[in-house]
């Protein structure tokens, strides 16, 4: 799916490419940049490791650049695992054992964790030591082991999914927020300097416009209309020729995808416009909860289409505008007022309350 802001593996490839590799070179986010600065340049001059960083929000936003940014900046190496990868205490056990000093371990979807692990790491991050269990049955006994101290990076797209604990145990959040289009038009710029596609500025515009504020798929539909106007024009990258390409891609002018404006389609026709709630939409538009959820979501209510009121999901004016139809006199949201795409957050749909 080409607005999927979940990594194929093709963008693994390329993604490995077109990382920031330092700070400096990470676009955007300008706020988890300076508190994360703070974070590392303090830790950095009383030669300690730095707390326990969290990362958290949407598929794509740079959450795994920024964990290899933070090892790159410590001069740490980096250990990667993820969640569902730890199944089982031990294998923890094992990654936390073979830890040097100083070393940044990166937990990638940390929700998913199993719980035996989770409580193994409470003990981990707090004290620098895990409890290894010897033997099975009432013969069984826990030993004591000391581990070097380390940085634990983790990363998650549903902050909400994480227990009370271990959020205690980090000592920093970052919360990435979607990019805005200047940003992303930087980003993409930056990328087809990389990959040494020839990228008008009215292109880099057009594509950074309609990524749903998502650097991964910005650097995807690059590469999309790169395809586009080597084999159907002379290879450049105008606006035109964006236009053109996405068309072909069914990506619309706000980057709304065919599951997007399907969710709001069902949302609209068959719902009256909500509220509904989340599992049952998701039967609609024959997709798992979680996908509408964590994928689709985020985006929509950012550019003002859906709200999450206590009561389910429920379309704004501005959607049934956008897929041209008359929003009902009592539809939610004010038609008069334009979707609220890059502006104040505190105004957004979002307020109004989160899942339901
Ligand atoms: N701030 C940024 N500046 C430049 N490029 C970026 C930035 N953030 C992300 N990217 C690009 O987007 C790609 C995806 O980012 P990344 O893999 O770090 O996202 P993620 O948040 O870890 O996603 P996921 O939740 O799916 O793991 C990177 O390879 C990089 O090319
Ligand atoms: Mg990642």
């Amino acid at each position: 799916m080409t607005l999927d802001p979940l990594p194929d593996p093709v963008d693994r490839d390329v993604e490995t490419t077109l990382r920031p590799r330092d700070l400096a070179e990470f676009v955007g986010q300008a706020k988890v940049r300076e508190q994360l600065e703070l974070v590392l340049h303090g830790a950095l001059r009383r030669g300690s490791p730095p707390d326990h960083v969290l990362l958290s929000g949407p598929p794509g936003l740079g959450k795994t650049s920024l964990a290899m940014i933070i090892a790159a900046e410590l001069g740490a190496s980096l250990r990667i695992t993820s969640g569902p990868a730890l199944e089982r205490a031990g294998d923890l056990a094992a990654m936390l054992s073979n830890l040097v000093e100083g070393d940044v371990l990166f937990i990638d979807e940390i929700h998913r964790m199993a719980r035996p692990a989770e409580e193994m790491l409470y003990l981990a991050m707090e004290d620098f030591r895990v409890d290894v269990v010897v033997g099975k049955g009432p013969g069984a006994t826990s030993i004591p082991l000391d581990i070097a101290p380390f940085t634990l990076v983790g990363a998650t797209t549903r902050s909400g999914a994480l227990t009370g604990p271990l959020r205690d145990r980090f000592g920093f959040t970052g919360h990435m927020e979607f990019y805005s289009a200047d940003d992303l038009e930087l980003i993409v710029r930056r990328s087809a300097a990389i990959l040494a596609i020839d990228l008008r500025p009215d292109g880099a515009r057009e594509i950074a416009g309609r990524s749903r504020g998502t650097p991964r798929i910005a650097n995807r539909l690059l590469r999309r209309v790169r395809d586009y106007a080597e084999v159907r024009a002379d290879g450049a990258v105008t606006r035109d020729v964006a236009r053109d390409a996405l068309a072909v891609y069914d990506v619309d002018e706000l980057g709304l995808d065919r599951l997007d404006r399907a969710v709001l389609g069902a949302l609209v026709r068959s719902f009256g416009g909500g509220p509904v709630g989340v599992s049952t939409l998701a039967v609609a538009v024959g997709e798992e909860p979680t996908t509408v959820e964590e994928v689709c979501e985020p985006y929509l209510v950012r550019v003002g289409m859906l709200a999450r009121t206590p009561r389910g999901r429920v379309a704004t004016a501005a959607a049934w505008l956008h897929l041209g139809l008359q929003p009902p006199p009592n539809a939610f949201g004010d038609p008069a007022q334009p979707p609220n795409t890059f502006g104040d957050p505190a105004k957004s749909p979002e307020a109004y309350g989160d899942r339901g």
